[in-house]
């Protein structure tokens, strides 16, 4: 395999030419690249936004609650998790307190140590924050909302306004595990399907819910009085703005609300669409941005293959299970017809394989997810829509089945360094393969390669000698 004219020219060119590296791709290419099958995070709509979004709580959910994941985290000074402070320096009410031990947090992360004395000082701050998915900005501004209700005056005090029905759900349960302690303080839906008599006035005291709703539930029916109004949460600013009616319909609610409500609005990323919804809500505002740290890719080796053909990748791909144990594997590939292909092909071969794709529900996403995390499948296969949010620590090789590139057909090395950064992590060694089956597969790797500034090895798997060798 991998030895016909086309592999060895390849070889030749490695040898002799830097050029291949910063070669443009061709208009082909761009075509290629641009196919109706690829299920690229970049072709990513706005309703897409939300289901990883929520995928990634669904996976956390259970994550989080089962491993010290997160304690790991927060002693590596580079990571957003990490903390100096204690939750008793941030002066919760004892009942809170309680709630955040109850849920096995032991210390803040950082967008929590720094946001939570802002959003609870007084006079109350306007806050625009930003901190990477996963950090605890929900339980960041959970804690702050419980931390300002007043349990004694029975009506809403803080409302949340979340993107889609299901994210606010989500947020709507750590509200109320985190309010555990705490039960006078009650909470309700403003979701689809909740419907309300007319005329009544609602006695909880936060209200989470999707924009539409909530306008209608402060306008329309009143069963809020926005008047009274001493928070409002906008969560998940990034995927708000990817629909027009919703940014319109949360600037209306925020217009409802007194001059001294604290305005809070937080967001995974900050783009400038976003940094401009930001200031619309939100009048003077501090501002907490935290810097997703660069990871390295120091401690995983990288190789890559050279073949002709899917088939030949598959081959390849058996050979190096043949040589080596591998504890669990993730595949990824550009399209869900290749990964569909794939993992037929390797449940033929009698792995175990776990199958997942752009196309599945969240639910079932996660769920495949949580079965391959728990073992009870050796290799994931999937594509791109997949790459991030998934993190199973006993995955110990990453095969790039097809290489990540974006929608123009240039490397995608932010998504290079997600799929493979799920092996290696903490200083554990990992394994990454690439296989390379064209001059543009070749470039685009040769561009990864010069992106990250480390050098990725070429293997022979027909050489079971070698193979073995990458693994000891
Ligand atoms: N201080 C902490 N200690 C331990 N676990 C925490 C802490 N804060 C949050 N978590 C857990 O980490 C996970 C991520 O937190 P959270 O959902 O608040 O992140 P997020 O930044 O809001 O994510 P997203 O951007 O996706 O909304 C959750 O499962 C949560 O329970």
């Amino acid at each position: 395999m991998a030895t016909d004219s086309w592999a060895q020219a390849v070889d030749e060119q490695e040898a002799a030419a830097e050029s291949v590296r910063t070669n443009q791709l061709t208009q082909h290419e761009l075509t290629y690249c641009g196919c109706l099958l690829c299920d690229h995070s970049l072709f990513v709509i706005s309703e897409d936004k939300a289901a990883q979004s929520l995928l990634n709580k669904l996976i956390r959910s259970n994550l989080v609650n089962t491993t010290n994941q997160v304690e790991v985290l927060q002693k590596d000074p580079n990571s957003p998790l990490y903390s100096v402070k204690s939750f008793e320096e941030l002066r919760l009410k004892p009942q809170l307190l309680q709630g955040v031990y109850g849920m096995g947090f032991n210390r803040p992360s950082k967008i929590q140590e720094t946001a939570l004395p802002m959003m609870l000082a007084e006079p109350p701050q306007n806050l625009i924050a930003q901190s990477q998915s996963g950090t605890g900005k929900t339980a960041a501004f959970v804690l702050a909302m419980l931390s300002h209700v007043d349990p004694n005056n029975r009506y809403p005090q803080c409302l949340c306004v979340s993107p889609t029905y299901e994210l606010a759900l989500q947020t709507g349960k750590v509200i109320e595990q985190m309010g555990k302690y705490y039960p006078e303080v009650k909470l309700v839906y403003a979701i689809r399907g909740n419907k309300l008599q007319r005329g009544m006035k609602l006695q909880e005291q936060i209200v989470i819910g999707t924009p539409g709703t909530m306008l209608d539930w402060c306008s329309k029916f009143k069963f809020i009085d926005p008047k009274k109004i001493k928070v409002f949460v906008l969560d998940e600013a990034d995927v708000m703005i990817a629909t027009q009616g919703h940014q319109d319909q949360s600037i209306r609610i925020q217009r409802m609300l007194p001059k001294n409500c604290q305005m809070l609005l937080f967001s995974a990323t900050f783009e400038e669409s976003v940094w401009n919804f930001a200031q619309r809500i939100v009048p003077d505002p501090n501002i907490i941005k935290l810097k997703r740290e660069e990871e390295t890719l120091d401690t995983i080796k990288q190789y890559y293959v050279l073949c002709n053909s899917k088939e030949e990748k598959f081959q390849a791909l058996c050979n190096i299970y043949g040589a080596i144990t591998i504890a669990q594997a993730m595949i990824f590939c550009h399209t869900r017809k290749t990964a569909g292909w794939l993992a037929g092909e390797l449940s033929r071969e009698g792995h175990q394989v776990a199958l997942l794709s752009g196309e599945m529900q969240v639910e079932q996403r996660a769920a495949v997810i949580e079965r391959f995390r728990d073992g009870k499948e050796k290799v994931l296969v999937t594509t791109n829509v997949c790459a991030r949010g998934i993190d199973v620590e006993q995955v110990s090789v990453v095969i790039n089945f097809d290489l990540p590139v974006d929608k123009d057909g240039n490397p995608d090395n932010e998504t290079y360094l997600h799929r493979i950064g799920r092996t290696g992590r903490f200083g554990k060694r990992g394994l990454a393969i690439n296989m390379v089956d064209s001059k543009m597969s070749m470039n685009i790797m040769n561009r990864i390669q010069e992106h990250f500034n480390k050098k990725i090895e070429k293997l022979d798997t027909d050489d079971l000698d070698e193979i073995e060798k990458i693994a000891s």
